[in-house]
């Protein structure tokens, strides 16, 4: 009788036996294809708590009844981050786990807000974009718009438009990059303003005054935030696996050894509330509205530390009092006359100072007059 754990049978086994696949791979995808994803989970206070306390978010209005209260919520609801973390992990699994990496979202928006614990989630992706990539033949780029429902009501809680690698089953001949990578060569090099302002606080007020300073002058409203988180096995496998996000890219030592990073990397929405929860951390937070032009531009792996560098782009105060007594409002209405509207990109970077996530961020920050 044959052995099959004898190693050379076991390996002539392996080599015999064909591989029940998960993921799909980049031909699998179509313009126009909707993708209802199977798996759902019900967002918890644990899966919240779990995920805003290693990425460094102490917002306490997501913590404590009071705070919450206070801001307008019934209880600690949950947060804008695990909601978009868990409305795409849900998406790997058709998606993204053959081992595509993250490129970039846009368009990251919560017009059913506040959610609350106890929640069950239902997403589906629509295809909107297939594209072939000139610089690496073995990968195509894909494109979806992706929406998380309250599983009972059907109302939209989390949508955006994410942008991926995904590995080919074939790979296709392409011009290399290099006409792209020509270009640069050309580059004059940085053109920065002269001097950078720092806001003297965290309040909307601080904000809109550090810009009318830099208005003045050739100066950006820019700074560094001091807290650093460096990533371990709970950031890089247990966050991504909590929300579902099956891609091998965080999990599978083996798999990720040959592949472009080389090893496991850290789920893009780790990296990215890490650097938000550093930038909340020297803000008086009131709201998210939403998140734009989002990228990521190189790995992030264990034993990376991930640092946070904010500028502020843009403040709106929607409610303000006229001449004659009045309030003006405008399309970035704040939802509370205690909140003002500011428009921040965000870097995060390494222990080695390279950028490794980007994206700009619409957010509602409380007013200190009030
Ligand atoms: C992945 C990289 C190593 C690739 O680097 P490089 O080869 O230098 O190319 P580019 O970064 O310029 O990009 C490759 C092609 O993709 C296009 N691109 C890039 N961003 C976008 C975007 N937002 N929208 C559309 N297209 C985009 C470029 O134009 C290039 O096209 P082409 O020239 O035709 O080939 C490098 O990008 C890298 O290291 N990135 C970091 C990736 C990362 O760490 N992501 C987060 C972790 S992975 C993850 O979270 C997975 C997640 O769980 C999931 O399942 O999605």
């Amino acid at each position: 009788m044959t052995d099959w754990t004898d190693p050379d049978t076991f390996a002539q086994a392996l080599e015999q036996a064909e591989t029940r696949e998960k993921g799909n791979c980049f031909e699998d995808f179509e313009e126009g294809d909707v993708i209802e994803h199977g798996p759902g989970l019900t967002l918890t206070r644990w899966g919240n708590e779990s995920w805003m306390s290693q990425t460094l978010n102490h917002d306490p209005a997501y913590w404590r009844s009071d705070a919450a209260e206070d801001r307008g919520f019934d209880e600690p609801p949950i947060h804008p981050d695990y909601l978009t973390a868990a409305t795409l992990g849900i998406t790997v699994e058709d998606l993204s786990e053959k081992g595509g990496y993250f490129l970039g979202r846009t368009d990251v928006r919560f017009p059913g807000t506040p959610v609350y614990a106890g929640t069950e989630l239902h997403v589906e992706s629509e295809v909107v974009n297939t594209a072939t990539s000139s610089s690496r033949p073995e990968y195509g780029i894909v494109s979806w718009r992706t929406r998380g429902r309250d599983a009972e009501t059907g109302e939209v809680l989390c949508s955006y438009e994410r942008t991926n690698m995904i590995p080919r089953r074939e790979p296709v001949a392409t011009d290399g990059g290099g006409a792209a990578a020509a270009e640069e060569d050309g580059d004059d090099g940085p053109d920065l303003p002269e001097e950078f302002v720092t806001p003297e606080g965290g309040y909307f007020e601080d904000f809109a005054a550090a810009l009318d300073e830099a208005e003045e002058r050739d100066a950006a409203v820019a700074y560094r935030h001091e807290r650093g988180r460096t990533q371990d096995d709970v950031t890089v496998a247990s966050l991504p696996l909590a929300t579902l996000n099956t891609a091998k890219q965080h999990h599978n030592v083996d798999v990720m050894s040959d592949s472009p990073s080389g090893d496991i990397v850290t789920y893009g929405d780790v990296t990215r509330s890490t650097a938000l929860g550093h930038a909340r951390s020297d803000e008086r937070t009131w709201r998210e509205v939403g998140f734009d032009d989002e990228g990521f531009h190189t790995f992030v792996a264990a034993g990376d530390t991930v640092y946070a560098f904010t500028r502020v782009l843009e403040t709106e105060d929607s409610v303000e009092e006229t001449s004659t007594g009045s309030r003006t409002s405008s399309e970035n209405d704040a939802s509370s006359d205690e909140a003002g509207t500011v428009t921040f990109e965000h870097i995060a970077f390494n222990q080695n100072d390279e950028p490794v996530y980007s994206g700009t961020r619409t957010a509602e920050i409380r007013k200190r007059s009030n």
